[in-house]
């Protein structure tokens, strides 16, 4: 399985304090990417291209729900040597067994999937497994026992992209990154404005939908306004 190079994981530079103390400091918060649930694909695959040119994406998750196999499978084989390419993780959501088929470089399972070990087993240890914990601190400890390779927290925000969602408080960024190791994802009706809070507060990724293909000036500049946005966020962390 192609496995890009990027990795789902927090390392923390380190960096001398005036008092001559290691101080750990913040790896920018990097930007995951997911399809809309529906797509036609030349002009989401024109989209696609255009968002991987506005910089830095850690991540993209095709999440076509409820559309038949061979859409998705058409649709991975499209999109895949395109995220590859730029060493943008491609994903799938809900289905481990396609992911494996696919030489996906992970799968996003939420807690009405496939259970996490049984995933595990299927896209072995090598790919990325992505875990739904909602605004529960028991189910990103359990995911992060299991040894998911993200926590995904949300929704922070309305969603235009996801119907039912349980809302989350950015509180819970802070206790996750405070407390363990397991990167953790924001999601959930994210966009350049209002995502500074969730930057602040630890998110490890900030997983968008809407916020970048609906974004006004386009999808390459949403991306170059995120990357910025969190540059400047960190910068006074
Ligand atoms: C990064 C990320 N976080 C959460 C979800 C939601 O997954 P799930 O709860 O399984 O809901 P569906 O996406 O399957 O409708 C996700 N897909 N990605
Ligand atoms: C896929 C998904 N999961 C959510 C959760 O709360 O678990 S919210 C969501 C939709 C994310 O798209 P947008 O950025 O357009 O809101
Ligand atoms: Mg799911």
């Amino acid at each position: 399985m192609p496995l890009a190079t990027v990795n789902i994981t927090r390392e923390w530079n380190r960096s001398t304090s005036m008092q001559g103390q290691e101080l750990p400091e913040r790896i920018p918060t990097r930007l995951y990417l997911i399809s809309p649930a529906e797509i036609d694909l030349d002009s989401f695959e024109t989209a696609f291209k255009e968002a991987l040119e506005g910089g830095d994406v850690a991540c993209f998750q095709l999440r076509l729900k409820d559309r038949p196999r061979d859409e998705i499978v058409t649709a991975a084989k499209r999109l895949m040597p395109l995220a590859q390419a730029a060493n943008v993780a491609f994903l799938l959501n809900d289905d481990p067994q396609l992911a494996r088929e696919l030489g996906a470089d992970g799968v996003h399972i939420g807690q009405d999937d496939m259970p996490f070990k049984a995933a595990r087993e299927i896209v072995g240890a090598n790919a990325i497994v992505g875990v739904t914990c909602k605004n529960s601190k028991h189910l990103a400890m359990q995911a992060a026992e299991n040894g998911a390779d993200y926590v995904a927290f949300g929704a922070f925000f309305p969603s235009t992209t996801k119907d039912e969602t349980t809302r989350a408080d950015v509180d819970i960024l802070s206790w996750c990154s405070g407390l363990i190791e397991t990167p953790c994802v924001a999601i959930g009706g994210i966009t350049v404005e209002n995502a500074p809070a969730l930057v602040k507060n630890g998110a490890d990724f900030l997983s968008v939908s809407a916020g970048v293909w609906n974004y006004k000036a386009g999808p390459k500049q949403a991306v170059r306004d995120f990357n910025r946005m969190i540059d400047k966020v960190i910068a006074t962390c």
